[in-house]
């Protein structure tokens, strides 16, 4: 008998009626389905989600599409880290995928995706009233992309359980009103956000980062980290809480300043918001929890981080 750990093989899989006639074999089995779905350029936080999903179910997929209907005409759709050939030995190497569904553009947007929408064609899906806020304010169109994908890739794939991560909390909370609404019949799961050594959550949109502009790019987080310690130790009203984490950011923004070293740090948003209904709170009520969370510019990388209090997504 060999002593070797069995290496199980990763299916690669590019077309729809491919994935469709793969899918087909576990429907008969009544095995159940783990969806990852990802933009690619992995790291430790899609791994762990991917973990999540074969602890979860015995058949895993996931899938690497950079979506272009979820960038803004002026944001990094070019510019996205695509790193495929190191994604595919990473999740190789998990030993516990199945299938990665590499889509092309084509196939999921029969009728083209061009970024300005009134030269759009073809089914769009709107998740209202949870896709406005925070992150919507700036990406007014990235809700409408993700939903539109996720609603695609779902139907594509048939999971019966998905993976998400709490980093993009919002994200979490409009998949989740989708599937609802949707009535998809899907169970979702929200990973923990996993972080570097220093606290700096993890996300592909790091790979931009030069290491001294990494330097300054824990600053969210440790606005963040404050709020919260003030949460923590029973404040409740956002101007005082808010105001500890704008002068954390100030601070570090001064000194990038002062040291003159070619880039700036600002602040999109601070938001202190009803895990239910995403609108700001002026102040939390006994027994009610918020969505603390914001974005942040170090240079031209805008990078996005939360922590909950008191609330699941
Ligand atoms: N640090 C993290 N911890 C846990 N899950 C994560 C983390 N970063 C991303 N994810 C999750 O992985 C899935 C795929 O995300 P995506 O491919 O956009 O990676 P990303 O690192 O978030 O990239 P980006 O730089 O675009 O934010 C999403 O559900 C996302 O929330
Ligand atoms: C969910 C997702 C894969 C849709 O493109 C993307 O928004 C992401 O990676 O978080
Ligand atoms: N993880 C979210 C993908 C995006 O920012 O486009």
């Amino acid at each position: 008998m060999s002593s070797q750990k069995e290496i199980q093989l990763v299916k690669i899989i590019e077309t729809v009626p491919s994935l469709r006639s793969w899918r087909k074999q576990f429907i008969k089995q009544d095995k159940e389905v783990a969806f990852v779905p990802t933009m690619g350029s992995l790291h430790e936080g899609h791994l762990n989600l991917v973990k999540q999903a074969s602890e979860r179910c015995p058949i895993v997929v996931v899938s690497i599409f950079v979506n272009p209907a979820q960038f803004g005409p002026s944001e990094d759709l070019d510019n996205y880290p695509r790193t495929l050939s190191k994604d595919l030995e990473l999740l190789r190497s998990l030993n516990c995928v199945d299938t990665v569904f590499l889509p092309k553009v084509k196939d999921i947007y029969p009728s083209g995706i061009p970024l300005e929408i009134e030269k759009q064609k073809g089914t769009f899906v709107e998740v209202k009233g949870k896709s406005h806020q925070l992150e919507g304010i700036s990406r007014p169109l990235f809700f409408r992309g993700v939903s539109t994908v996720v609603a695609k890739l779902f139907n594509i794939v048939q999971p019966n359980h998905v993976f998400f991560g709490q980093k993009d909390a919002q994200q979490c909370i409009v998949v989740r009103t989708l599937i609802s609404d949707l009535h998809f019949p899907i169970e979702m799961h929200v990973g923990a956000t996993k972080r570097e050594y220093d606290g700096l959550a993890m996300s592909s949109r790091n790979q931009y980062l030069t290491p001294e502009l990494r330097n300054y790019a824990i600053t969210l987080y440790n606005a963040l980290t404050a709020i919260k310690n003030e949460l923590d130790k029973g404040k409740r009203n956002r101007e005082i809480l808010l105001r500890k984490g704008y002068e954390i950011v100030e601070e570090a923004a001064r000194k990038v300043k002062e040291k003159n070293l070619g880039f700036e740090l600002r602040l999109d948003y601070l938001s202190l918001a009803d895990p239910s209904t995403l609108e700001e709170l002026q102040e939390i009520e006994e027994g009610k929890g918020a969505i603390l969370s914001g974005a942040l510019y170090v240079g031209k990388t805008r990078l996005i981080d939360n922590l909950l209090f008191n609330c699941t997504l």
